[in-house]
């Protein structure tokens, strides 16, 4: 699905990835940790195409996109969230799920309706309901997005991704900033989402261990730049070196 090799990146004169390479395989749940600046952000936008690398390549579903803009990849399929939820304030939940269902429609040549139709059809409706329900919206479809929880402007920043019918669901830290009930909550519903069956691949990078723990396939470790390692849940949980470096400061931090 991603194919990422010996990627370089700096900030000025500061190297922050050092040769990363990583394959993302269809279906799965793979999680980027690591200590704070060990690169994951950098990585993942270096996936996304939000930032270019001076060094290595990206290929996603099979095609090298190194030099592609983020739009190029968001239309081959890759759907991403932000450690700030995106979505338009001013609108209603619903709203904002009709503005992506209608773009979704008019990107892929679906929609008969001219770009500035003011009412949607009953299609897109129904696909925002069944949205709205999945993510446990729907009695605040009608809610200014201002005027929601911060999760729950998360859960809508996940429902306009997943209308986009991403082939994978790249999400930069998921979590961050939710209360414990919030945490539970989208860790549930990202599992939900990206549940056997579903073929949908998850890119994520995330602090809380308890998240990763629950959702991840696989993960990959950085460190300074690095990978240090990758492997299984159990198999990261049993490394010395990633104990040391990361879970050991996680538990000190406990
Ligand atoms: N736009 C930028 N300009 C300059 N330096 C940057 C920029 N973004 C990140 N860095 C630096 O690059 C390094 C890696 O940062 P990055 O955000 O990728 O790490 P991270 O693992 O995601 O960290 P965190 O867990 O704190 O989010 C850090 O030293 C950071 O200060």
């Amino acid at each position: 699905m991603i194919r990422l090799s010996s990627v370089d990146k700096s900030y000025g004169s500061l190297k922050v990835l050092h040769g990363v390479d990583a394959e993302i395989s269809e279906g799965e749940t793979f999680a980027i940790i690591g200590p704070n600046g060990a690169g994951k952000t950098t990585l993942f936008k270096v996936m996304t195409g939000e930032i270019g690398c001076e060094a290595g390549s990206v290929e996603f579903l099979g095609k090298d996109v190194t030099r592609d803009p983020a739009y190029k990849r968001t239309r081959a399929g890759m759907g991403r969230t932000f450690q700030v939820a995106r979505v338009f304030k001013e609108m209603t939940a619903e709203e904002n799920l009709i503005v992506a269902v209608e773009a979704r429609l008019q990107n892929t040549g679906k929609s008969d309706a001219p770009w500035y139709a003011v009412k949607p059809s009953s299609a897109t409706l129904d696909e925002v309901h069944s949205i709205l329900v999945r993510l446990s919206l729907d009695k605040k479809a009608r809610t200014p997005a201002s005027e929601l929880s911060h999760g729950d402007k998360k859960r809508l920043e996940l429902g306009i991704t997943l209308a986009g019918r991403p082939k994978v669901l790249m999400l930069d830290e998921p979590t961050a900033g939710m209360s414990p009930s919030d945490r539970v909550g989208v860790t549930e519903l990202i599992r939900d989402i990206s549940g056997k069956g579903s073929g949908l691949t998850v890119v994520m990078t995330e602090h809380d261990m308890g998240v990763i723990f629950g959702l991840a396939d696989r993960i990959m470790v950085m460190n300074q730049g690095r990978k240090i390692a990758q492997g299984s849940i159990e198999e990261i949980r049993a490394n010395p070196v990633v104990r040391e470096v990361y879970l050991g400061k996680e538990a000190h931090h406990a």
